[in-house]
């Protein structure tokens, strides 16, 4: 029986089998072929049996017509049905195609459920071992809170009688309150007295603030007459070294001039001495040529005798004539002799008294040259005193420049940021701009609040070793003119106290303060030794660790460590006193020192003796306070020598 959907009220159950009555996505609904080429046919299986089974029947077996229109008529429905069938399978293929990747999906969820009720297996067992920790911690907190509990009953009672106890004394604080009330009022009565007195104090302060103002002025005078006598200082100084150079050539004038002088004493004396000698010659020569003569004489005399009287042989004659001649060239000899004896001895006594002259001449120069070295020992001396004078005035104005500034003086240094700190820190510090508190205040902000301070100096991130050392140096000078100076930096781990003080190891441009106010007193020393000055430095270093003084420096004493006694055991120092207020630590080691060198390589030798840790701020952090001392003892020779003299 072939019917439409709408023709066909029955049931097809060979096809909703295939469905199984659900709904397992949205794309799986049943096949339909509503709206196919079939016109919206459907077929039974009982439909196609019927159709297949279906025998054409007609009237007249031969009426050929008809049963060709009824064949046709079949084989139409045949069609239509071979189509219905093709078009259901092609749904039950795509339904097929629908169901599979549903089955796929539910699959994977499926193995998805499994991996997450795995994971959440692990979950909860891991939360079950916890849950039964938490069960015995919690068993045992309640045996706890069971004694607890028992204890606070206890503690019950005891309060119930403390509150008896209590109320007893609130009673007397009553008491106490009324008698606090008429001490409020007395009170009262002084905060009004005392608001007087602040009024007072008040006036009093802007008094003192005249005062400053004129001290200020003072200061700046001070300054003016401290710079006018440091230039004062130096004009003496070039004075006194000139003059010291000119006494020096004159000093040097006066031994060359008193060494040709006794030279020319000396040659004087050889002088006289040879014109004895030729005085002697010549006395000789002229007593032989007056012998000689005489001999002539009684010869010419005997010759006339013999011409005269005797008349005797011509030989004999001319013998004595020629004995007579002989004698006479021997005569004119000697005389001449005697002519270049004279002119020898008139050149020695012209020479002599050549010298004779140039030694009176030479003479006067000395003495001149003496007076002129005596008066100016005496500008010299004047000089040195006027310089010492000088020399004094300058202490009294720098010491009295420094008072004014104040003699303790604490300046506030805040370090940069190291790499690793973040900068948000640097969010809490700020620098007031004010005029008041330009270059000395500081503020704080913590937990929103602002904290001010004010200082004699604050030194910025950016502010140099140098910087700071410009505001010690002058300390350094109070040092050499022998004051007492105590130099310290405070501050917690970290805040740059070493690196102030000593500086960074390796970087000359960042020297700390010991080294830098070393190499002043050390450059000062230098100059100062023209001047008369004679300074001696000594030493010593140590470290308070624990409480314990710890000496930093190796002892000449003992080849051994110097923190320990000649026994082994640690060596106890003790800080003394004395009654001139000098403080100092027994059994130390104290080294002389002649430069900076030498003081570098101790200060070094210090650094590795250290006791030196780790925290959290800082990384070489020094776990201990660090003593420096650098004792001066200077003399001047020269105003010793001049007191002495005066003496
Ligand atoms: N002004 C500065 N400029 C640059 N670096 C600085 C400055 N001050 C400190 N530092 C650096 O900060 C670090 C800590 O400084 P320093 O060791 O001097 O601190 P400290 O106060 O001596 O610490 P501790 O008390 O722990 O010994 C160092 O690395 C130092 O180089």
């Amino acid at each position: 029986m072939v019917g439409t959907t709408t023709a066909r009220a029955r049931s097809r159950e060979a096809f909703s089998v295939v469905n199984s009555g659900q709904d397992l996505c949205p794309s799986s609904a049943p096949a339909s072929n509503a709206g196919s080429e079939c016109g919206g046919m459907e077929f039974s299986r009982e439909d196609v049996d019927a159709l297949l089974s279906e025998r054409p029947k007609s009237k007249n077996k031969f009426n050929y017509k008809e049963r060709c229109e009824n064949m046709q008529e079949y084989i139409k429905r045949l069609r239509l049905c071979i189509k219905w069938f093709q078009e259901l399978e092609d749904s039950f293929l795509q339904e097929q195609e629908r169901l599979r990747n549903a089955l796929n999906y539910v699959q994977q969820r499926l193995d998805e459920l499994e991996v997450s009720s795995q994971n959440k297996e692990e979950e909860l067992s891991s939360i079950i071992v916890e849950l039964r920790k938490n069960l015995a911690s919690a068993q045992e907190k309640l045996t706890k809170e069971q004694a607890d509990k028992l204890a606070a009953v206890d503690s019950l009672a005891k309060e119930s009688e403390g509150r008896l106890n209590s109320e007893r004394l609130q009673a007397s604080l009553s008491e106490d309150l009324a008698k606090a009330q008429q001490e409020l009022s007395s009170a009262n009565q002084r905060i009004s007295s005392i608001n007087d007195m602040y009024k007072r104090l008040q006036e009093y302060n802007t008094s003192l603030q005249q005062y400053n103002c004129k001290l200020q002025s003072d200061l700046s005078t001070a300054s003016e007459s401290l710079k006018k006598s440091e230039k004062d200082k130096a004009t003496f100084l070039e004075e006194l070294s000139a003059l010291r150079g000119h006494h020096n050539s004159l000093k040097e004038q006066f031994a060359s001039v008193k060494a040709s002088q006794d030279e020319a004493m000396k040659q004087k004396e050889v002088l006289s001495n040879e014109v004895v000698c030729l005085r002697g010659d010549l006395q000789q020569v002229r007593d032989e040529r007056d012998r000689h003569r005489g001999q002539v004489e009684d010869l010419s005399a005997e010759v006339v005798k013999y011409k005269e009287f005797t008349g005797k042989s011509c030989s004999e004659l001319d013998n004595l004539t020629l004995k007579s001649n002989e004698l006479e060239t021997k005569c004119l000899c000697q005389s001449e002799q005697i002519k270049i004896l004279q002119d020898r001895l008139m050149v020695a006594e012209t020479r002599l008294e050549a010298s004779d002259l140039s030694a009176l001449e030479t003479r006067a120069e000395s003495e001149e040259r003496k007076k002129l070295l005596s008066e100016l020992q005496i500008r010299l001396a004047d000089a040195e005193f006027k310089l010492i004078e000088g020399e004094k005035l300058r202490k009294k104005l720098h010491n009295t420049i420094l008072e004014l500034k104040g003699n303790i003086r604490v300046f506030c240094r805040v370090r940069p940021l190291l790499p690793d700190e973040s900068s948000s820190e640097a969010k809490v510090i700020s620098y007031p701009t004010s005029m008041e508190a330009l270059g000395r205040g500081i503020d704080l902000v913590q937990n929103g609040q602002k904290y001010s301070f004010t200082f004699d100096k604050v030194f910025m991130p950016d502010s140099l070793q140098e910087d700071v050392f410009v505001e010690i140096s002058q300390l350094v000078q109070s040092a050499l003119d022998g004051y007492k100076v105590c130099i310290f930096a405070y501050g917690q781990t970290g805040s740059g106290k070493t690196y102030t003080m000593m500086g960074r190891p390796g970087h000359v441009d960042e020297k700390g303060l010991i080294p830098r106010c070393l190499e002043q007193i050390f450059q000062t020393k230098q100059s100062l030794q023209s001047q008369g000055w004679k300074y001696e430095l000594q030493v010593s270093m140590l470290e308070i660790y624990n409480e314990s003084i710890r000496d930093l420096l190796p002892s000449n004493r003992s080849s051994t460590d110097s923190t320990r006694t000649e026994n082994g055991n640690a060596k106890q120092y003790a800080i003394k006193h004395d009654a001139s207020g000098n403080t100092h630590v027994s059994d130390l080691t104290v080294v002389d020192v002649r430069s900076t060198r030498e003081v570098s390589y101790l200060l070094n030798h210090a650094a590795h003796s250290r006791s030196v840790g780790k925290t959290q701020m800082n990384e070489h952090s020094s776990r201990s306070h660090f003593v420096f001392t650098l004792r001066i003892s200077g003399v001047n020779e020269v105003s010793l020598n001049s007191k002495c003299k005066a003496s």
